[in-house]
Order: structure tokens, then sequence, then C-alpha cells
């Protein structure tokens, strides 16, 4: 099946939020008709930007569940197992069943659905909302190649999408799913630090954000390591060696590299609070 020429194929999102959305829409800037996608949520308020973009809402995840081929579980992960305990006598083998909660393994994802049933899990971060998203899934142990290769194929438009062993899921979540954040306060005290000098907020924003777009950008199409780049930007005695000094001085890479190993962590935690909790 490839969800570009199979006008069949039907996704569901179960949750009707930030993550969905982004996902949402970076299939269907393929060729995924907009008919062909649902979500659900408890509440209507959440489907006012879906429907804009021609997808339709459901408050029922069963009908959802029927309706759909793939169901993309995009709730926060301490609600995955009453969701699941309610989808699942509606779960064939027709489905797969990706769940993009931070932390929930697979352990948890199989153990609440059918056994046989084609579980992925999946790791996205938001910018799969302007097709710019950096997604690492594994598939379970039902979860054929060929389930992986169509929810590829489904997720190319929505960015860089990996493969991986479980075990990197976790650190994927505090590198790119967190790390969106990190990136964004970053952005923000540059920001910041101009606005301290004088310029007015606005252009400051847009200027930082453009200097995180375009340092992005190099940095991922050069492929050269980051440490080479930032030589290439520091004239000798010039001001960027001042201003990296000052940010070696705070602490920036010690605690860049403490806060993805803290969210890292967390997601760790939140995968055993979803085993525990009943
Ligand atoms: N926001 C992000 O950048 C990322 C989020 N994630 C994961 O995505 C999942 C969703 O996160 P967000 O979209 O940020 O959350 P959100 O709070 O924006 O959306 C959650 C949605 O679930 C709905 N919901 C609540 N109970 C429900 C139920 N019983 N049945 C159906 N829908 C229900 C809510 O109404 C809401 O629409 C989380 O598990 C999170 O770990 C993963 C990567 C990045
Ligand atoms: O903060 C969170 O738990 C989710 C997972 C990665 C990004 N947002």
């Amino acid at each position: 099946m490839d969800p570009e020429t199979d006008a069949h194929l039907r996704i569901g999102f179960i949750g009707a939020g930030n993550m969905a959305f982004g996902i949402a829409k970076g299939i269907i800037s393929g060729n995924v008709l907009p008919a062909n996608i649902k979500v659900s949520a408890p509440s209507k308020r959440n489907f006012g930007r879906f429907q804009e973009i021609g997808i339709a809402g459901t408050n029922s995840n069963v009908e959802l569940v029927c309706g759909s081929d793939i169901v993309f579980v995009a709730v926060k992960p301490h609600l995955v197992r009453e969701v699941l305990n309610g989808i699942s006598p509606y779960i064939t083998d027709r489905h797969i069943v990706v769940s993009v909660a931070a932390g929930v393994t697979l352990e948890t994802l199989q153990e609440l659905l059918p056994e046989n049933t084609s579980v992925i899990r999946l790791m996205p971060n938001l910018p799969c909302i302007v097709q710019e998203g950096a997604l690492l899934f594994t598939r379970g142990s039902c979860a054929k190649p060929a389930d992986g290769a169509l929810l590829r194929s489904l997720l190319q438009h929505c960015g860089l999408v990996e493969e991986g062993p479980e075990a990197w899921l976790d650190i994927h979540t505090g590198l790119s799913g967190s790390g969106v954040a990190f990136v964004y306060l970053f952005a923000e005290a540059l920001a910041e630090g101009a606005i301290k000098m004088g310029m007015p907020s606005s252009l400051a924003h847009t200027i930082a954000s453009q200097t995180v777009l375009g340092a992005g950008r190099v940095l991922r199409d050069s492929g050269k390591h980051p440490a080479q780049l930032r030589s290439e930007v520091c004239t000798p005695g010039g001001t960027t060696i001042y201003g990296l000094h000052t940010l070696e001085q705070g602490g920036v890479r010690a605690s860049t590299m403490s806060a993805v190993e803290s969210a890292t962590e967390r997601a760790r935690q939140l995968g055993q609070k979803s085993t525990t909790r009943k």
C-alpha cells in the first residue's frame, strides 16, 4: 500500500492537539486527501483548525478506529492506557496503530492491544507542521517491514523520517521532540540580548528567528560538523569569539547537554508510569 497512490487508505488521529495537527498538516502536503483523514477528541472545541484544512472530527474514538486503517494515538501519555482500553475491542488485523506518546513503550502498547496488532512507536516533533520535522520510529514485534515502509512513505512530507531501535526513542524525545523548545529558548534569548542593546523588539525577534533558520539550514545542508561551521564564523580577535567565550562561561554547552539528558530521563520515567498506572 502506498498512501500517495492508494486512495482508499484511511488515517485517523485520536487526539486533536498540536502534534496530531502537525502530522496531519505534513501528511496532506503530500498527495493524501484531507477527506481520507479523521480526528477524534472529547470536545468539538479542538476541531476548528482541522476543519479549516478539510479534516473532519468526531467525538467517538471507536467510530474513528472503525473508519481507519492507520490509527495515530496522539493523546498525552497518561491517557494512553484509557484510550487503548476503549478502542482495543475494535482493532483488527487491518489496523496499524502508531503511538506518538512520549515514553510509552512498545511493551505497554502491545499489552493494551489485541495480540498480533501491528504497533509502531513514533516520536515526531512540531516542525512537521512546516514539513521540517525530525521523526524516529520503531516497529513492534508484529509490525512488518512493509508497515514501516508504509508509515515512512506517509510521513515523508513531514520531514526527516528514520527507523531505529526503541532505546533511541527516548533519546530522540530529548534531542528533538523537546529540543525544538530548547532552540526556541535560545532564539528568545538571542532576541532579548539585542533588545537589551537597543534594537526594537519585533525586529530583534524577526532577525533571531531568521538566524536560527539560516544557521539550521546551513548546518543540515552542508553536512559539516557544527564546530567547523562555528570556526568559519569566528574571525581571530573578532566579535564572535568574544561572544562564544561568554556563552562558555555561562555553561551553555553543559546545560544544553544536561537538558537533553533530563528530557530523555523524563521520557523514560513517563514510560514507567504508564506501565504502573492502571
Ligand atoms: N507537542 C509536541 O511537540 C510533541 C508531542 N508529542 C506527544 O504527542 C502527544 C500529544 O501531545 P500534544 O499534541 O502536545 O497534546 P495536546 O494537549 O495539544 O493534545 C491532546 C489532545 O488529546 C485530546 N484528548 C484528551 N483525552 C482524549 C481522549 N480520551 N480521547 C481522544 N482524545 C483525547 C485532547 O482533547 C487534545 O485535543 C503526547 O503524548 C506527547 O507526548 C510528541 C512529540 C512532540
Ligand atoms: O514535552 C513533552 O512531553 C512532549 C514530548 C516531546 C515534546 N513534547
